[in-house]
């Protein structure tokens, strides 16, 4: 394979990759960093953990430092977490160029980002919603002059469901010049590709690694039949023995809701692990600081929700353990591609409850592999079901106390404030809303009572008619 010099790329940016510990090109890198020097639109398909933010960073730097000036280029990305994640990797490589980035997300300071914002950064990495909130609220910059458009997890950003970012991205693509550089990256481009494409339509560079088996090769793939009852005791043995088998290990616990989240760390610390959590509930800094704490192997397990399911580089992993199974084959893929990246081993262990088979077919088949059984020696398991049982009861009980669900409100709340929103007139907007559906509602079961009404009035009628019929027949039969 090429070197990254023969790429294109400039001396310094060699250099400063070297440094970072990039010799030699991945083959997404390989492949779309020449096309992206060429000016044209890129949009890159490859596995987790292959190198997909460097492909973009490099040509990125190189094309700013021919000419520099801010804002120069926007990386949208889905999670806060990874915003920070791909600055860092900018002012790494960026160093020699004196780089000004600027991150924003939500969750954090509005003004203070305002104020960054209208200092002219090269880069600006954001997560669509906090960006559009700036869009809609200020002046102070302006994305007018940008020349690359970055959408990172990009089928992520165009999906549409419960958390979608379609409006937001609809605001900051009317802010963002037509005549401009798309490059987008995912490990699971293909379900949103027409979506994708019609984003960029500048001369686009498709690039799909050819392979077969959408996961990596260093990953070992295991699933653990579990019934629902007895998961958690199957979790805590589990760590235990990965515990005691090796000295250097961290393992990321996917779950599937927050609460969730939270009462398995909170068990699991009964137990005496070193766990953290990670999810939406958690305040911004909670959440830097535990991936911090986690990052730098303080604590050796990160129970997490989805949120961090994509993208996050943490070399060390050498577990995932879902403790639900992913409903979406595509979540499964992210999930566990935050082991055995960048050609290290790792192992992913998918605890399957009777009700999940179908799900697990679902992901063999999209991923073009099957799973192999994790064996449990289950008398283990046994000895402590109860000890786990109990512990868990209690800490779900210490969870009601703490008002989860009302910090939920709260949070909410605070997070609007942040916004610039006033929490109380959102939710004299919201009583409002509700007024005006539970209004319709009455009303439309009132029109469909009345159409009934009408149709057995009808029908009654009918059926009056058919017996006078009947009875003048009869009468004139007697006759
Ligand atoms: N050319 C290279 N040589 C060696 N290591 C590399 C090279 N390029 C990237 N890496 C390393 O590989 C790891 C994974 O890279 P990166 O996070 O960009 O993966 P990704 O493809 O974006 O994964 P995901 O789909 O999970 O987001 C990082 O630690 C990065 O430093």
């Amino acid at each position: 394979m090429a070197a990254f010099r023969e790429l294109g790329l400039a001396p310094w940016l060699v250099e400063q990759a070297r440094q970072m510990g990039l010799s030699r090109p991945t083959p997404v890198q390989a492949s779309c960093i020449p096309p992206i020097l060429q000016g044209r639109d890129c949009l890159g398909c490859a596995k987790t953990g292959s190198g997909k933010t460097a492909a973009f960073v490099l040509p990125v730097l190189q094309v700013l430092s021919e000419d520099p000036y801010g804002i120069f280029c926007l990386v949208l990305t889905p999670t806060r977490e990874l915003a920070y994640q791909i600055a860092e990797q900018f002012r790494v490589l960026g160093k020699p160029l004196g780089l000004k980035d600027c991150v924003v997300v939500g969750g954090l300071d509005m003004v203070a980002q305002a104020l960054e914002l209208s200092r002219k950064p090269h880069v600006v990495i954001a997560t669509p919603g906090r960006l559009a909130d700036h869009l809609r609220s200020s002046n102070t910059f302006s994305l007018k002059k940008l020349k690359f458009l970055v959408l990172d997890e990009a089928d992520r950003l165009l999906e549409q469901g419960c958390a979608d970012f379609i409006a937001d991205l609809e605001v900051i693509l009317e802010a963002v010049p037509a005549r401009r550089q798309t490059l987008l990256f995912s490990a699971t481009l293909t379900d949103t590709l027409n979506e994708l494409k019609s984003l960029a339509m500048n001369r686009p560079f498709f690039w799909e690694a050819a392979s077969e088996v959408r996961t990596v090769d260093e990953l070992d793939q295991r699933y653990l039949l579990v019934p629902e009852a007895v998961k958690d005791a199957y979790l805590v043995h589990l760590i235990q023995t990965f515990q005691d088998e090796h000295e250097d290990w961290s393992i990321i616990i996917f779950t599937k809701t927050c609460k969730e989240c939270q009462i398995l760390n909170m068990m699991l610390r009964k137990f005496s692990f070193p766990s953290v959590a990670l999810h939406s509930m958690m305040k911004q800094r909670q959440r830097f600081a535990a991936l911090a704490k986690f990052k730098s192997s303080i604590f050796k397990i990160l129970i997490a929700t989805d949120v961090a399911a994509r993208g996050l580089d943490i070399p060390t992993v050498q577990v995932v353990i879902n403790h639900n199974t992913p409903g979406l084959p595509k979540i499964y893929i992210h999930r566990v591609g935050r082991t055995a990246r960048a050609g290290r081993n790792g192992i992913s262990i998918t605890m399957v409850t009777q009700y999940d088979i179908h799900l697990v077919h679902a992901i063999e088949e999209e991923i073009k592999l099957k799973l192999q059984e994790f064996s449990v020696e289950e008398k283990l398991v046994l000895d402590i079901l109860t000890h786990v049982n109990v512990t868990r009861r209690e800490c779900e009980i210490e969870l009601e106390y703490m008002d989860f669900d009302e910090k939920k409100e709260i949070n909410k709340r605070k997070q609007m404030i942040l916004e610039g929103k006033d929490p109380d007139l959102e939710e004299k907007r919201k009583a409002e809303l509700a007024k005006i559906k539970k209004k319709n509602n009455k009303f439309r079961e009132k029109v469909q009572q009345t159409l009934q009404e009408k149709k057995q009035l009808q029908m009654k009628r009918k059926l009056q008619k058919k017996m006078e019929r009947r009875n003048k027949l009869h009468a004139k039969e007697e006759k």
